[in-house]
Parts: C-alpha cells; structure tokens; sequence
C-alpha cells in the first residue's frame, strides 16, 4: 500500500467522488470538497448523491480516511496533494468553461504543505501552463503541477479507477511525476508519463477517437439500411480485426453523456480556435446529431405521421448503468417527438426526475415499461436496459394499439420480438417499415 498522503479533492461529482474513495482505499487521507452544501451534508450523513456501482460500499468501508466539507480554503491549507475534479461544461463559444477550475485554484493561495496541484478535470491545451503561472503569481513556485486525466465511464468507474489501461501523468518535472505515480500504487495499470500538454490533449484524443468509431458505425449502419446488409453483422466482423478492434462499433441513437458531446466541440473548438480545420472530428460531431433524429424519421414514415399518435419512450439515461441524464439522445428524440405532435409516455430504472425540465415536462413517467406501453401506437428504446430482456413481450404487444418497435440500441432479439407479434425495426438493417 503506498504512503498514506494528504489530498484534497474539489468536486463531489462523479469523478471526484470515485478518485476520493478509491484514493482513500489506497491509504490516503482524502478531504472532498464541494460548494454544494447540501451534497456535503448527505455525505456526511452516509449518503450517496449520484449512482454509481460499488461507490457507496467504498465510501463506506473507508469513511475513517475521508472528511466532506464545503471549506475550500481549509482543506488546502491541510493538503499535500490537491485534486481538481470540477465540472467544464461547454461555454456557448464551444470552449470549457473554466471558471470552476479557477474557483478553486484561488482558493489555494497561502496553502503552505502543498506539494502539488493535479487537474483532473478535461480541459483544454494550454490549461495546466496558464495554472502554472497563476501559481507561480501567488508565490507557489516551489508546488509542482500536473495532469492526471480520467477515463473511467460512468456505471463502471470505480472497476476502470482500479483497474485502468493506462494512468497518464503529465508534468513539468520528474518529482511531480513520481508523487503523482506513487499516489496510485496499488491501482492495476500502467503509468505513462508525457508533459502537462501531451496529457491534456491525450485526454481530448481518446474520446475524439471513440466517437470517430461510433460515428462510423453509425454511417455504416445508415447505409446498410439505404442498400442492404446487416449492419450488426457488419461490425462485428469489422471489429475482429485486431487492428481496429471489437469495441464502440455498436451503431444505435448517436453517443450522449457528460463527456463525448462536450469533449468533441472542445477539442474541434481548440483547433478552430488555433486555425486548424480539424474536418473530420467536425463530421463526427454532425453524424452524431443526425443519428438522433432518424428514429423519429422512421417512426413517422411506419405510423404515417406522428401527430395525434402515442410513442413510448423506453429508456432515458444516455446508457444503462447510469442515472445520469446530461446530453441523452432521449432528449432530443422526445423533443422531436413532441414537436411533430406525438404523446409521449417514458420509462426508466434509473433517471432521477426531470419532470419539471424540458422536454420531459410535457410527457409523462411510467414506473414499468408494460405501463408505459398501454395504448402506444409505437414503442422506441432510447436505452438498452438489462431489464427490457425480462419484458413479456407478447402481454406487451397485446397492450399497445400496434405493435410497432423501433429498437435504437439493437438490443432485443429481433425473431423473439417478431414472435412476440411486434413489427421490430433497428438499426442498421434495411426491413422496411410497413405501411
Ligand atoms: N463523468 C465522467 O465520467 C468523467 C470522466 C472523465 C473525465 N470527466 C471530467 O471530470 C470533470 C468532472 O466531471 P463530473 O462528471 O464529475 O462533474 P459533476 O458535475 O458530476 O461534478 C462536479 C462537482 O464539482 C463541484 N464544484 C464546482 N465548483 C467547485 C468548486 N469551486 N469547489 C469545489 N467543488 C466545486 C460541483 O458542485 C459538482 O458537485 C469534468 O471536467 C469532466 O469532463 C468526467
Ligand atoms: O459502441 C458504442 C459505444 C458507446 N455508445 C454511446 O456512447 C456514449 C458514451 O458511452 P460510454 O463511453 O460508455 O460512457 P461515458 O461514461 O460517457 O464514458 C466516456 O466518456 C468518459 C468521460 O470523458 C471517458 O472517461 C470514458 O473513457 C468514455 O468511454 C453513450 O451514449 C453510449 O450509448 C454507442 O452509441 N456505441
């Protein structure tokens, strides 16, 4: 177990949280620090504020190393290590915004036992050198600085923390290299180790890369629906080249999330922005938000038009195993749904209720997906929820006013569904809705 360090960690969010607790399992004193008074009040009542597998048992059985406070400035008078784990969302220029990240580097002035300030966050190149400065201009020149970007996905992210492809680390200089290395032993991965700038944009890569792949997966998928072929077939093949590998081929509404949507613009905004055209990350983003448009496209071609009709929606969250809701292709889909006159009745396990947001204000919730389905001239998957497999399709289709199932995640069995007495459309294959 590595030397049990001091660190403190801005952020209680699903990022923050994970690296506090899994820092705390690895012997450190970890001190997470959120503005949100009431966030810290529920952890300090033993309560979890998001949904994430094996958070809560973690923060259970090392709650002996971990504090919650809303006092900034304290906990970084304490610290040795400081994480910065705060949100970026996307500015309306497409950048980050970094006005969290600068919240808490203030807060760090005067903080006399630190030895290092470590961004987690995603933010943009060129970050960590303007935090280097600011450092340097409240008289923490001798505190070192470095990136440690996450890429751990949400529903998983305690098994990916633990047990990483990689640990990138970027610094300036060696002895922040190796604190930050030591801070994760114990943590199955290995440790690379690049500048600040080669780890921020590496960060930006990876998931311009991952999109890149599930946006050509959605373009193959809308082309084998124009000329033929099995699109899932397609790719699975595709993927068992080693060299391109079996993994974000799964073709569907288009990728949501905190990070894919945001991280893409951030990372063709920081090329614009330095007057590079970065052409194909800018068509990764536009096939993307198309992809969340064509189910309702095939909807209204199969029922006709959708005004006047009844569309439900199963699924909400942008994935399973999540309760997060920011960015979901749900959203758009409902949105759209709505706007071309449908009604619109959702379900799903997870989501936390949006009933006062837009879109969702103008559907209504159903606590199971058969309720949901009663009366529906169509049903949708927006997510591929484990337990839509334990669904009596057959009751399902019986109590729809047609049986008509556009599946947006290819996650059912198209010949049980047939079975079950549904039209069953997905994605990626060229069976013609019925008119
Ligand atoms: N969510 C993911 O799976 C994921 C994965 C990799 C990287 N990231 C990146 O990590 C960062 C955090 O993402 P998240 O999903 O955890 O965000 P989040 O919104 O869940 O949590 C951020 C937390 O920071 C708090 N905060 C804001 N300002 C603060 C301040 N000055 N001091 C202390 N706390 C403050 C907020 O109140 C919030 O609780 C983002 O940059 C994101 O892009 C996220
Ligand atoms: O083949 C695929 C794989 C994913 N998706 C969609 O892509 C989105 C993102 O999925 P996933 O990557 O599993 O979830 P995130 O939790 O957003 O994690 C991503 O974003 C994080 C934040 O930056 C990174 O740390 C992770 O490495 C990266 O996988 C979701 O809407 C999925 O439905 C597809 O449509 N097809």
């Amino acid at each position: 177990m590595a030397q049990g360090r001091r660190i403190a960690i801005y952020g209680a969010g699903y990022i923050g949280l994970v690296t506090g607790a899994c820092f705390a399992s690895l012997g450190h004193h970890v001190t997470v620090v959120d503005i949100q008074q009431e966030r810290i009040d529920m952890l300090n009542a033993g309560r979890v504020p998001i949904y994430e597998p094996g958070l809560a048992e973690l923060l259970r059985d090392h709650g002996d190393r971990l504090t919650f406070t809303v006092d900034g400035r304290t906990a970084a008078a304490r610290a040795e290590v400081v994480y910065v784990c705060v949100d970026t969302p996307p500015t309306v220029s497409g950048d980050a915004d970094l006005s969290r990240v600068w919240n808490v580097v203030r807060v760090l002035e005067g903080a006399e036992r630190l030895q290092a300030v470590v961004t987690k966050s995603t933010v943009p190149v060129g970050t960590g050198a303007r935090i280097r400065a600011a450092l340097d201009g409240m008289g923490l020149v001798a505190v070192g600085y470095g990136s440690n970007p996450e890429f751990t996905a949400e529903g998983r992210a305690v098994g990916d923390f633990m047990n990483p492809d990689r640990v990138v680390v970027g610094a300036a200089d060696d002895a922040t290299a190796r604190l930050i290395a030591e801070i994760h032993q114990g943590v199955n991965g290995p440790v690379v180790v690049m500048d600040v700038e080669s780890a921020e944009l590496t960060k930006l890569a990876a998931n311009a890369l991952l999109a890149t792949k599930i946006s050509f997966a959605n373009e193959i998928a809308n082309l084998a629906e124009a000329v033929g072929g099995d699109a899932a077939s397609v790719l699975q093949a595709v993927g068992m080249d080693h060299r391109l590998g079996a993994h974000f081929l799964n073709p569907g509404l288009g990728y949501g999330g905190s990070c894919f949507p945001k991280d893409t613009t951030a990372l063709k905004t920081l090329a614009g922005s330095a007057g590079y055209h970065f052409q194909l990350l800018a068509a990764v983003i536009e096939v993307n938000s198309l992809q969340q448009r064509r189910p309702v496209i095939r909807l209204k071609e199969a029922l006709d038009g959708l005004s006047g009709r009844t569309v439900a929606v199963l699924g909400m969250t942008f994935k399973p195993g999540t309760d997060d809701m920011r960015e979901a292709p749900s959203r758009v889909i409902v949105g759209r749904l709505l706007a071309e006159g449908a009604t619109v009745r959702c379900w799903d396990p997870l989501a936390p209720d949006v009933s006062g947001a837009e879109p969702w204000s103008a559907t209504t919730r159903h606590h199971s997906p058969i309720e949901a389905l009663q009366g529906a001239d169509a049903a949708l998957v927006a997510t591929e929820w484990p337990a839509l497999q334990q669904v009596p399709w057959q009751e399902a289709a019986a109590a729809m006013a047609r049986p008509l199932l556009f599946d947006g995640r290819n996650a059912l069995d198209p010949a049980e569904m047939t079975a079950a007495g549904f039209t069953y459309l997905s994605v990626g294959r060229a069976d013609l809705p019925p008119r």
